[in-house]
């Protein structure tokens, strides 16, 4: 029944998958709500490892408030408006996506998994949502290339101190067919991590999230130490190559004159950043606070979403992420004018638990959700909604519950 009837869309056939086999007594093998699987992360992962991943800057008050801006949002759903065939795909810098959703970047992910960013990178090319590989990857931006194919994937920046370094970066993504590069703007300072501190843990101490730099020529030849045999001196260099927080708005041209591929600009909160972005040629920003790991206290990310879209209008493209964990965060996140939206931790956590099957269960789940709740607002493509299908319930009792 299931992969017979063409008319099922892919949110209704997974249902379908799910219940069907529940009748031979198979129930899913990963839980399907995400806050039950971080809570099976937490139970395989190392306190310090599932504290990083899961935790925020401060009082975390910041990471809180991206998903209490989800909550204050209801959805106000249309009727008869035949929606028996939908379209969940949206085009984001000439990509054409199945679902509006990217991978966000997430470095250091062995501490998750044996297998890292290679299972993540397998899961992705699978469902053809595209990965955003981190510049402080466990995995070598080569690596991860070869485990994708030709599947569609972006390299997340974090822009050194040292302009070589970075237009080498570059240069390895393009090589290895990276099609877009995403400058991570907000951490330029490692933020107060409480969760972090007390557990005295930062895995590049350690030796994970550094791949891209030791494999680097340029990395090699300014830190002028060969990693494998002076690990504590490569260290050192990488903490002092890592990000230069006297950048200014002035250096942006260099980057971009560093590679062909478009540029867009994680960490931008404010409408006028945007509008500077864009006059300066970037192709697109993302409105993101960290997840809630850099500035606590900084605007939830769903609050700044529109005033930065009304800010860009068309001339690039406004990706989202912060708090996105169900098919109808994705659904309030698009009503506001994101191009797509950026999954986070959710994905690591099917990471943690299930390796590539676990990513891909999440993945596969969501896109699934998502169908059905376009569905269910009255709408068969994302064309059809706008920030009419929203209100705000400030009255909300529950916008308090962590
Ligand atoms: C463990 C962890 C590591 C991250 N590493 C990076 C990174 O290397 N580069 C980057 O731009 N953002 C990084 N982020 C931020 C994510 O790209 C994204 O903005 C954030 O996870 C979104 O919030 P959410 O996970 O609550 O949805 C990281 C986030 C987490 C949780
Ligand atoms: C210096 C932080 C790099 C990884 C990262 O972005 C994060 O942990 O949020």
């Amino acid at each position: 029944m299931t992969e017979s009837n063409p008319l099922l869309s892919p949110g209704i056939k997974r249902q379908f998958q799910i219940y069907e086999a529940g009748l031979q007594g198979r129930a899913p093998a990963h839980p399907i709500s995400v806050d039950e699987l971080a809570r099976r992360a937490e139970e395989v992962l190392a306190p310090e490892a599932f504290g990083y991943l899961a935790g925020g800057a401060g009082a975390e008050e910041t990471m809180r408030s991206n998903r209490e801006a989800f909550r204050r949002r209801r959805i106000v759903p249309r009727m008869l408006r035949d929606v028996s065939r939908r379209d969940t795909g949206v085009e984001v810098l000439g990509m054409r996506l199945p679902a509006p959703l990217m991978l966000a970047p997430i470095g250091v992910q062995s501490i998750l998994h044996e297998q890292a960013e290679l299972a993540v990178a397998r899961a992705a090319a699978a469902l053809g949502v595209p990965m955003i590989l981190s510049t402080a990857s466990s995995r070598t931006i080569e690596e991860v290339a070869a485990a994708m194919g030709d599947a569609p994937r972006w390299f997340q920046l974090y822009w050194p101190r040292s302009d070589e370094l970075a237009a080498s970066f570059l240069r390895r993504a393009e090589a290895a067919g990276y099609r877009a590069v995403v400058v991570t703007l907000d951490t330029y300072l490692l933020s107060w991590r409480e969760r972090d501190l007390q557990h005295a843990y930062l895995p590049f101490l350690r030796g994970e999230g550094v791949a891209n730099y030791y494999s680097d020529p340029v990395f090699r030849a300014e830190a002028g130490v060969d990693p494998v045999r002076e690990p504590g001196r490569a260290f050192e260099h990488f903490a002092h190559v890592f990000s230069d927080p006297s950048r200014t708005w002035a250096d942006l041209a260099r980057l971009r004159e560093a590679t062909r591929l478009p540029i867009l600009l994680k960490g931008v909160l404010h409408p006028d950043d945007a509008r500077r972005a864009v006059d300066q040629g970037a192709a697109g920003v993302v409105v993101s606070n960290h997840g809630g790991r850099q500035l606590d206290g900084a605007v939830a990310a769903l609050d700044a979403l529109p005033g930065v879209v009304d800010a860009v209008g068309d001339r690039a493209a406004v990706l989202f992420d912060g708090g996105i964990r169900r098919g109808a965060d994705v659904l309030k996140a698009m009503a506001l004018g994101a191009r797509c939206v950026l999954l986070g931790r959710p994905y690591c956590y099917g990471l943690a638990v299930g390796g590539e099957q676990g990513v891909r269960d999440v993945l596969a789940n969501l896109e699934a959700d998502i169908d059905l709740t376009l569905g269910l607002s009255g709408c068969a493509s994302f064309a059809e909604l706008g920030r009419g299908h929203l209100v705000e319930s400030r009255s909300d009792p529950s916008a308090t519950v962590p």
